[in-house]
């Protein structure tokens, strides 16, 4: 029986129409949010908002977030759209250093969410909220020295000799190298050895596992983009339908191999001066240690009262810190060396420059390179931090207020909650700061060039107490193994490289569309 009249028709398309009208009245109010704040916002459409093109996979988060940045352009900041969820960008450096850095206590986390039940692995450094989030960092903060970073360079030297094996052999067959394949291989070797003490020899094994699994976490195929995605943008889309950071299958495989690790050294009584021992202590019992220690001094800090609402350090906790530092390190490493090793690729003359320099440490050092000289290349390190600018690996930083914010000079409130990205994509390519920003050029990072732009316009590493924590490790390790290979090898493009750099637009972590096929020749001796 009918609802409106005789014909079934007629109350589809009443219910339909009813149905339309309410969606649209609920956007128009939804998308009214920051004209009614005055904040200057970009347009959106029904449903996506703004965030058709990246739902839909067409442009990766960072190209998203650089096409806001320019679409905001003259303001200091811009409103958008992730579906109805409203959200800012940050574009003026001042605001974003207040935000970063001076305003931290209320920036404190990021938007990222997982759901720690049944991902246990999320619950690591990157995905930690609040104080446990404080608490971990100060903890882990002491294994990232330049200090423990050296004394971690042998185990990447040995890393790298691999890696020039690997490339002679490859010359030997006249094979083309992937690589960015090539680059994760080694980068997960240096991780697992200088993190974990394991050997996980994806160079020499082409069956190696932590290889398999690693390429298994960043595959970029349609739906773990879209999983990436969510917990970046998301964060209701992981509740309701649990996204997962590592799949079951990738938990299982982690969990084990370090618990493994974990319990031999215990057994057999190893100490070893990684990450792991320091996860090793940090389970014994180091949270009542350090507690008693701030409470005898009178000294109970603003730490110690973390604490108290501090992590247990059992299971699983302890698996998801080594597991974060493996996914973070090898995916940014590996493909910073990749582009590096493409623009090196399509400017020969850089490469012969960058060379040079690389063999005259190595003459005065009778034939090898040491920590020392690598880590005071100044060519390479203006090559690297160009890098670093055009292929930021992760080209957002995003940050969640945690009471209302006034933006400092206006009397515009950001909402508790309310998501602030800071565009790194979109910051690095302003033509503005950068001009011509698609053209490599590592004299942008000269001495006397780098001092003429704002610090903020350049974070590759993020800034705050939230940066990046693996930063001089991740340096170091793309710089031992950019030494290594340009020293003794020459890359050029082959017939299959791309002439000019297309981004994946599924991928969460800066990638080449369709990968980096490039010659790589043994130089003669
Ligand atoms: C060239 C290589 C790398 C780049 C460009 C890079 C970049 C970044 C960026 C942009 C962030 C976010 C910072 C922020 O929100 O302000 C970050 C966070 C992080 N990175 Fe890296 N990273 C690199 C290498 C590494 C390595 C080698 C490790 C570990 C060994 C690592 C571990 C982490 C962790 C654990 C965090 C979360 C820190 C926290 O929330 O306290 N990264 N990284």
């Amino acid at each position: 029986m009918a609802l409106f009249g005789d014909s079934l028709l007629l109350d589809a398309i009443v219910i339909v129409s009813g149905l339309l009208l309410l969606a649209h009245l609920y956007f128009r109010h939804k998308f009214s949010y920051w004209e009614k704040r005055g904040v200057p916002f970009a347009r959106p459409t029904t449903l996506f908002g703004n965030f058709k093109e990246c739902f839909l996979q067409r442009e990766s988060v960072g190209q998203f977030m650089q096409r806001m940045y320019n679409e905001g352009a003259g303001k200091r900041f811009f409103g958008i759209y992730v579906f109805g969820r409203p959200a800012i960008v940050l574009r003026d450096p001042e605001l974003i250093k207040i935000i970063l850095v001076k305003d931290f206590n209320i920036f404190y986390d990021r938007l990222v969410h997982s759901n720690t039940k049944t991902d246990p692995l999320s619950n690591n450094l990157f995905l930690l909220k609040g104080p446990a989030w404080k608490y971990l960092r100060f903890k882990m903060t002491p294994l990232f020295t330049p200090f423990r970073v050296k004394q971690m360079s042998p185990l990447i030297f040995t890393c790298a000799e691999q890696l020039r094996e690997y490339l002679e052999n490859n010359d030997k067959t006249k094979k083309i190298i992937e690589a960015k394949e090539v680059c994760g291989k080694f980068a997960t070797d240096v991780i697992t050895s200088c993190a974990f003490g394991i050997g996980s020899n994806c160079l020499l094994d082409p069956n190696a596992e932590f290889r398999e699994f690693g390429r298994k976490i960043f595959d970029f195929s349609v739906y773990r983009s879209f999983e990436f995605m969510s917990t970046f943008m998301l964060p209701l889309v992981v509740k309701v339908m649990n996204v997962k950071f590592f799949s079951d299958e990738t938990t299982k495989f982690l969990r084990k191999a370090f618990w493994d690790t974990i319990k031999e050294r215990e057994e057999k009584n190893i100490e070893r001066a990684d990450f792991l021992q320091m996860l090793i202590q940090l389970k014994n019992n180091e949270k009542n240690e350090a507690k008693s220690k701030a409470d005898k001094n009178g000294t109970r800090n603003d730490i110690a009262d973390e604490m108290d609402a501090a992590i247990d350090f059992k299971g699983d906790i302890l698996v998801a810190q080594a597991a974060i530092f493996f996914t973070a390190g090898f995916e940014a490493n590996a493909a910073v060396i990749a582009f590096i090793l493409y623009e090196l690729a399509m400017q020969p003359h850089l490469q012969t420059r960058l060379r040079e320099e690389i063999l005259d440490a190595m003459d005065k050092n009778e034939g090898t390179l040491t920590y020392e000289a690598v880590r005071d290349m100044e060519y390479l390190h203006m090559v690297v931090s160009e890098v670093l600018r055009k292929y930021p690996p992760m080209p957002i930083l995003d940050r969640v207020p945690n009471r209302d914010y006034v933006i400092p000079g206006t009397n515009i409130t950001i909402e508790k909650g309310t998501a602030v990205y800071v565009p790194l994509l979109g910051l690095h390519m302003d033509p503005d700061v950068y001009p011509d920003p698609e053209h490599f050029d590592p004299e942008r990072f000269s001495e006397t060039n780098r001092t003429t732009r704002h610090p903020f316009m350049y974070l590759p590493f993020g800034e705050g107490p939230k940066n990046c924590i693996g930063r001089l490790f991740g340096l170091i390790a793309v710089k031992l193994g950019i030494a290594s290979v340009i020293g003794k090898f020459e890359v050029s493009p082959c017939a299959e490289t791309p002439r000019s750099m297309h981004l994946n637009p599924k991928a969460m972590v800066l990638a080449a569309k369709g990968g980096i096929p490039l010659k790589c020749t043994r130089l003669s001796d």
